[in-house]
């Protein structure tokens, strides 16, 4: 995936507003072909990265490469799709009036409108007002403005957000099918569930910083150990000196993080210990696990 150079270059990126730290140093590569998921709670500096990356807005320190330019260049811009906050149409024009507006003004072939109301699945309400849509539908408008251009990558924010499930499930499918069509997707969102339905790779951010970037695929497979002892408190300060710091407590469990295969090691250092277990089984790791564990244990290094 990364012989050919990356599409998006972001190297010790920094955005600051006053006295708000709003981006603090992040570096960010999307390669050919990738959908990739940028992935944090509100306020973590999301929306403020992907306007730098479009040229919206300039950054306090960084480097910024987008398609082998700089962000807001014409020849970049040419190449790339976006659609940041909620798109802004003309509500008492049609669908695909709006686009012909914006097609007329990127110099796009009438053709092609066409081609991407089909593409957003809204060849049947096109010739409807703009005010008459669902939120969905202007969503699934908004990104058919992203691709009039037949951009090589396309950049959205928050594309689920305010849709109801249905809306949310349509514009997956739509952002599935723009990645396995061999284009390059990177899209913001605070659910984790979402960007581990689509994307391939995540970028995590919290507060301002990248805390972690993985293949989803790799998050996906991790297994780890669920036990249920008793007293617990022991069993976790046992579990911690034999094994190290892949131990948390949820509620009234412990999940450690190891290769289900030392089960039966694991039970041996408890009972040694005069820990009664109670249940020990192996599971998949929920990516929701991950995440909470990433974000807070920054937040934690913040505060200690
Ligand atoms: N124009 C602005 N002026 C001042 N502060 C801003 C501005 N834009 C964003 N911020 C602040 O910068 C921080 C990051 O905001 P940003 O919108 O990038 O986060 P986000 O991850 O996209 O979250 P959300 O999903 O809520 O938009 C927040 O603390 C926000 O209040």
């Amino acid at each position: 995936m990364s012989e050919t150079a990356p599409l998006v270059e972001i190297t010790g990126l920094t955005k600051r507003y006053g006295d708000t730290l709003a981006v603090d140093g992040v570096d960010l590569l999307v390669h050919p072909g990738e959908v990739y998921g940028f992935l944090g709670p509100n306020g973590a500096g999301k929306t403020t990265t992907l306007r730098i990356l479009t040229g919206l807005i300039a950054p306090t320190s960084g480097t910024v490469r987008v398609l082998g330019g700089s962000p807001g260049q014409a020849q970049v811009l040419a190449r790339t799709g976006s659609m940041i906050e909620s798109p802004a149409f003309y509500p008492y024009l049609s669908g695909f009036d709006n686009l012909r507006l914006l097609a007329e003004y990127a110099e796009v072939a009438r053709t092609r409108i066409d081609q991407v109301l089909e593409l957003v699945d809204l060849t049947d309400r096109a010739r409807d007002r703009f005010s008459t849509y669902s939120l969905g539908m202007k969503q699934r408008l908004g990104v058919a403005a992203a691709l009039l251009k037949d951009p090589e990558l396309v950049i959205l924010d928050e594309p689920t957000n305010g849709l109801d499930p249905a809306g949310m499930r349509d514009m997956r499918r739509l952002i599935r099918e723009l990645g396995s069509d061999g284009r390059t997707v990177l899209l913001s969102s605070h659910l984790l569930g979402e960007v581990q339905q689509i994307c391939d790779r995540v970028g995590i951010i919290s507060a301002g910083r990248m805390v972690a970037e993985h293949d989803v695929d790799e998050l996906r497979g991790q297994q780890e150990l669920v036990i249920r002892a008793a007293p617990l408190e022991s069993a976790h300060s046992v579990l911690r000196s034999a094994l190290g710091d892949v131990v948390h407590q949820y509620d009234d469990t412990l999940r450690v993080t190891v290769d289900p295969a030392r089960a039966a090691e694991v039970n041996r250092v408890l009972v040694q210990a005069g820990i009664a277990v109670s249940e020990l089984r192996s599971t998949e790791r929920a990516l929701e696990d991950v995440f909470f564990e990433l974000t807070t244990s920054k937040e934690k290094a913040d505060v200690g």
